[in-house]
Parts: structure tokens; C-alpha cells; sequence
């Protein structure tokens, strides 16, 4: 019953495929209209990264996202990162570096970091691919560990359960550096959302224990795991991505790829018993792949890029404070950002503690996912390496990411829409009506459409109401939130009472939302201090409205 699943023609060394769409991934691959457009030029700098950084992506002032997405939003997108993919870096590295005029703004003028690595697959039809060094399953890895050295690390062989420290936050080595499944780039928000469901694993523990006195400590630890990375799937699923793309017919499409057509009551009371459309994907009695089988590719990476979310300043409150009457507590102190990273993030969460850390994020809104909002204080990052130690050289993170989608073959604006069957644009004024936007595009691009950074056009896109992120984005997304569940035995075959338990499954059942897993741990924080719906909403903001949705297909309230 073990997590560790591999794709079929995978190998003995467990390899994980990251490709673009295509198969080949090289930068050297571009669509021949990008050739002409760049006369030659080199793909990987033109135009330089450090431009389109400066002068289209860089925060002037933070731009929220209104009551819709708040910092818990912004912080589990991370976390679910954490848990699907990370590229295997190469051991040699490249410098960017810039003349004055260029680097005039940034913050480095130059900067240093290891190439993407690329290996042979053996294949004749896909030659080369990058790897990915994390489980791409939806298997909990953010707090399990990715091998056999990082899931022993986590865990106490007690009872099933994983090491949590007293204050319930991470452990941490003596380093500082938390003792966790997934460790790189971390943030206080981040590390606390792995302590939250390291406390629900151990719930499900105890759960477990006293309905099976004689399970041993794996067996315990097994079915807890795959309860626990269920109800991570199914809040990301029904919860998070309703709130990202706040539309009745997300929220429908969401609960259906769960509970399909004939919604929770049905299935609740006759199980799978239809096909995929009207019992959901969920409980389907083999996992299906479409032929293809199941991988992320590049355009799935580069989709969630979205660094934008972050704010310039963690907004602490002070949930102590018996001067507020209203459900939100007061500020009690504007910590700048980069101070909530790394080691040093951990020791601020240390003081600040779980509660008032949870409800402080609860209240603050994320960041807009728009042109001039990339955050700051990211052009010079500390980065972490694997083992969550700090990095000798900082970097521009706004213009590696732009750096990055070039170097790994990831089509520009237009070629990606063109890859997804979707209308390019001919002329800027087709992305946004924007007249400051047509211009900054047009001085960096000139003219030219077809050099528009993949990025950059996903940050410049005018949104649909409702959407928190791009149209072209949202593509990619639908067509692997559906793929992540039925290409999976533990979502399909295998999510039945015999791998989860009767009362493992119960649990999964009866947990629909974040909110549900807070109150578990936390009883009266939600009442106490959220107003709204989801746990995903700014806390004090209005419940959703009733919905135009038939009653079973509607969310709980
Ligand atoms: C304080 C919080 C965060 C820090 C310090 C951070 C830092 C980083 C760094 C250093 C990289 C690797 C850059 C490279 O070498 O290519 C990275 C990659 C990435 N980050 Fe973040 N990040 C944070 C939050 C987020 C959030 C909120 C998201 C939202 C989705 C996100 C999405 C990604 C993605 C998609 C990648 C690419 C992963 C890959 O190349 O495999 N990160 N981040």
C-alpha cells in the first residue's frame, strides 16, 4: 500500500519526467515564427530578462486582491508546489549579468545560479526532459518526504505519527532548519501549513488507534497518510480553486471531478456506481490515463508561477487584544517579508505561535497576479538549496523565472495559447485595453507579439470576473486537476475501505474545506475570527451569496 508510485516505464531509479509540451524541451526548439522574430538574436536574453523584469514585472506599489484570496491562498499554492515539483538543478552554473543601461534598476547587476539539468530519456521520441526531484502525485510529499532518507526523517515510528514539537510547530535540526518533507524556500506561512497537517496526520492516528487497537505503527502511519494526502487533494480541489476562480460554474465543475454530477448525497449513499460525468472522478474503479501516462510538464510549472501573491509586508495581529469588537483583530506590527523566510522566518514563528499566525494570514490579503506587483524584495533573494540551507548568491527571481521558461523550452505567450488551441493575439491591444500596459509591452517587445514572455502575458491578460489568475493559465489547470486525480490508483481503484479503513474514509468524506480541518484543530478560531465562507476569503469579508446552483451540487455553509 505504499505511496511510492512510479510511472510504469519509469525504471528502477524512480525518474520523474518533467517535459514540455511536444516531448522536447531544449530551448533550442521554438516555434519558427519566434525564429524569424528574433533575427537571430540570443532566444535565452532577448529581450534581457533583467528589462522585462524592471520594467513589466516589478512591484511600484503592492496591489491586492481584494477580500477574495488571502495569505493561507497565497501560502498553500506553495505548499502544493512543494508537493508535485521541483527541477533537478544541473552542478554548473550561469551568470546574468547586465550593462549599466540595463541593470540601471535592478537590484544585482548581476547574479549567479545552476542551469536547469537536462538528461537523456532513452526515448526516440522524447530524446530529452528535465527531472523532477519531487513525487508528482497528489501523495502529501510537502510533509512525507520525496524518498526513503526524507519519510524516515518525519517520522517518530510511534503510533503512526510524524514529529511535531510542542508549541505544534515543525521540529527543527540544528541548523534551524525545520525538520519537514519538504524544506527549500520556506516561509513562516509555508512551515505552518506543514505543521497544520502534520497535526491532522496525527489526529487521523489517534482516529485510527482506537478503532484498530492492534495496528502497528506503519500500519497506522500508512492509512493516516493516505487519509491525510486525500483530504489535502479534496480541500485544494473544492476549496482553494473555487476561490481562485470564483465562478458557480467552477464551483460545480470542481465538486463534480469529486462527487460528480449527482453530488455528495448521492454517492454518500450508493458509492461509484455510475460513470465518471455523474459519480465524479473520485472512486472510479481503475485509474485512467488517457494513453499518455501520468506526468507534469513544463507548461504546468510555469502556469504557477505566481511570486505576485506575496505582499511586501507580513501583517501581524494581535488576536490577544480585547479592544475589538469586530473579527479582526488589530495590527500589532508590519515585519517585512524577507524576514519571514528561511531560518529566520522560523524563529519569528516560533514567537508569534500557530494561532496568531493563522489568524493574522487569514486577514491579509494575497497579492493580484498582474503586471507590477512582483514582489520587491524577490530581485534579491537569499534562495535555499535542497537541504533548506541558504545559498551563497542571491538572485533576481523576476528575471530567473523569465530566464527559466526560456531556458526550459517553454513556448512564449503566443506560442503556448497556439500549443493549447486557444486564439493568439495579434497586436497588444488584444491582451488588455490597457493603455499603460500597450505601452511598457511596446517598449520592451516593440511591435512584436511573438516575443512576449509567457509571464509576462499571464500577468498582463485581462481577467475574467471572478478569476484570480488568467484565462490561459486556467486552461492548464483544469485539464491537470482532473488528470492528478484519475491517473491515480489512490483517487480511483484503490480509494475504498480496504486501503483507507471504513473510518479513514469517513473522514476524507466528511471533510470538505480547510475551514473544517482548522476547526478539527483549532475549535474556536473560525468563530471567533472569520465572517466569510472559506477559510481561503480575507477572514472579515461577507459570506458567498447563495449561488444559482441546484441544492446538491451547492457547498456546504
Ligand atoms: C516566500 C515565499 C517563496 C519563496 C522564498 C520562493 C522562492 C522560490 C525560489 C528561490 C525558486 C527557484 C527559482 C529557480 O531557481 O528557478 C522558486 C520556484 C518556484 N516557485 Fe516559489 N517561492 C515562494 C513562494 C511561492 C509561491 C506563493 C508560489 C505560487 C504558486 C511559488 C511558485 C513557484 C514555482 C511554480 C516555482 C518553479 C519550480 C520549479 O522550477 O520546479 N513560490 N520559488
Amino acid at each position: 500500500m505504499g505511496r511510492r508510485r512510479r510511472r510504469p516505464e519509469a525504471g528502477a531509479g524512480g525518474r520523474r519526467w518533467v517535459a514540455g509540451v511536444g516531448g522536447e524541451s531544449p530551448a533550442g526548439k521554438r516555434s519558427p515564427a519566434t525564429e524569424k522574430s528574433l533575427g537571430g538574436k540570443d532566444y535565452i536574453l532577448e529581450p534581457h530578462p533583467m528589462i522585462v523584469a524592471s520594467k513589466l514585472l516589478e512591484r511600484r506599489q503592492f496591489i491586492d486582491n481584494g477580500k477574495q484570496f488571502n495569505m493561507i491562498a497565497g501560502s498553500w499554492i506553495q505548499f502544493m508546489i512543494h508537493d508535485w515539483v521541483d527541477h533537478l538543478e544541473d552542478t554548473q552554473q550561469v551568470e546574468i549579468s547586465a550593462a549599466e543601461e540595463i541593470a540601471g534598476g535592478c537590484p544585482l547587476k548581476s547574479f549567479k545560479f545552476f542551469k536547469t539539468k537536462k538528461v537523456s530519456t532513452g526515448s526516440t521520441q522524447i530524446k530529452t526532459a528535465h527531472l523532477n526531484t519531487r513525487t508528482p502525485w497528489w501523495d502529501g510529499s510537502v510533509i512525507y518526504g520525496n524518498d526513503h532518507e526524507g519519510m524516515r526523517r518525519v517520522r517518530t515510528f510511534k503510533d503512526g505519527k510524524l514529529k511535531i514539537s510542542g508549541d505544534m510547530l515543525l521540529e527543527h535540526d540544528e541548523k534551524g532548519i525545520p525538520i519537514s518533507g519538504d524544506v527549500r524556500n520556506c516561509w513562516a506561512g509555508f512551515s505552518l501549513l506543514q505543521a497544520l497537517f502534520v497535526k491532522e496526520h496525527n489526529a487521523v492516528c489517534d482516529m485510527l488507534k482506537v478503532n484498530h487497537p492492534d495496528f502497528d505503527d506503519e500500519r497506522l502511519y500508512r492509512h493516516a497518510r493516505v487519509v491525510t494526502s486525500a483530504v489535502i487533494a479534496k480541500v485544494h480541489t473544492i476549496d482553494w480553486t473555487t476561490e481562485l476562480l470564483k465562478t458557480d460554474t467552477l464551483v460545480a465543475g470542481m465538486r463534480i471531478n469529486w462527487y460528480g454530477l449527482l453530488g455528495k448525497r448521492f454517492k454518500d449513499m450508493f458509492g461509484h456506481i455510475c460513470g465518471p460525468i455523474l459519480s465524479g472522478l473520485v472512486g472510479l474503479k481503475k485509474p485512467r490515463d488517457h494513453g499518455v501516462p501520468y506526468s507534469l510538464t513544463e507548461e504546468f510549472v510555469s502556469v504557477y508561477r505566481m511570486h505576485s501573491l506575496l505582499p511586501d509586508k507580513f501583517i501581524l495581529r494581535d488576536i490577544k487584544s480585547t479592544s475589538s469588537e469586530d473579527k479582526c483583530p488589530p495590527i500589532l506590527e508590519e515585519i517585512p517579508m524577507e524576514q519571514m523566510v528561511g531560518k529566520e522566518g522560523e524563529k519569528r514563528l516560533s514567537k508569534i505561535g500557530i494561532e496568531q499566525m493563522l489568524v493574522s494570514m487569514g486577514h491579509q490579503a494575497s497579492g493580484a497576479v498582474t503586471l507590477w506587483n512582483y514582489p520587491s524584495w524577490m530581485r534579491n533573494l537569499v534562495a535555499h538549496d535542497v537541504d533548506g540551507d541558504d545559498r551563497p548568491d542571491p538572485v533576481d527571481m523576476a528575471a530567473l523565472e523569465i530566464y527559466r521558461d526560456r531556458e526550459r523550452g517553454v513556448a512564449r505567450y503566443n506560442g503556448f495559447r497556439r500549443n493549447l488551441l486557444m486564439i493568439p493575439i495579434t497586436k497588444w491591444e488584444d491582451l488588455t485595453d490597457d493603455k499603460e500596459v500597450v505601452e511598457a509591452l511596446r517598449e520592451v517587445y516593440g511591435d512584436d507579439v511573438e516575443k512576449l514572455d509567457l509571464l509576462v502575458g499571464l500577468h498582463a491578460e485581462e481577467k475574467i470576473k471572478g478569476f484570480a489568475i488568467s484565462e490561459t493559465a486556467f486552461f492548464v489547470f483544469l485539464l491537470v486537476a482532473s488528470r492528478r486525480l484519475e491517473a491515480d490508483r489512490f483517487f480511483t481503484a484503490n480509494f475504498n475501505s480496504k486501503t483507507y479503513t471504513e473510518e479513514g474514509l469517513k473522514w476524507v468524506n466528511t471533510t470538505e474545506t480547510l475551514k473544517d480541518v482548522i476547526d478539527r484543530h483549532f475549535p474556536d478560531m473560525t468563530r471567533k475570527w472569520m465572517t466569510c465562507s472559506s477559510a481561503f476569503s480575507v477572514w472579515d469579508s461577507m459570506p458567498t451569496p447563495p449561488n444559482s446552483l441546484p441544492l446538491y451540487l451547492r457547498p456546504a455553509t
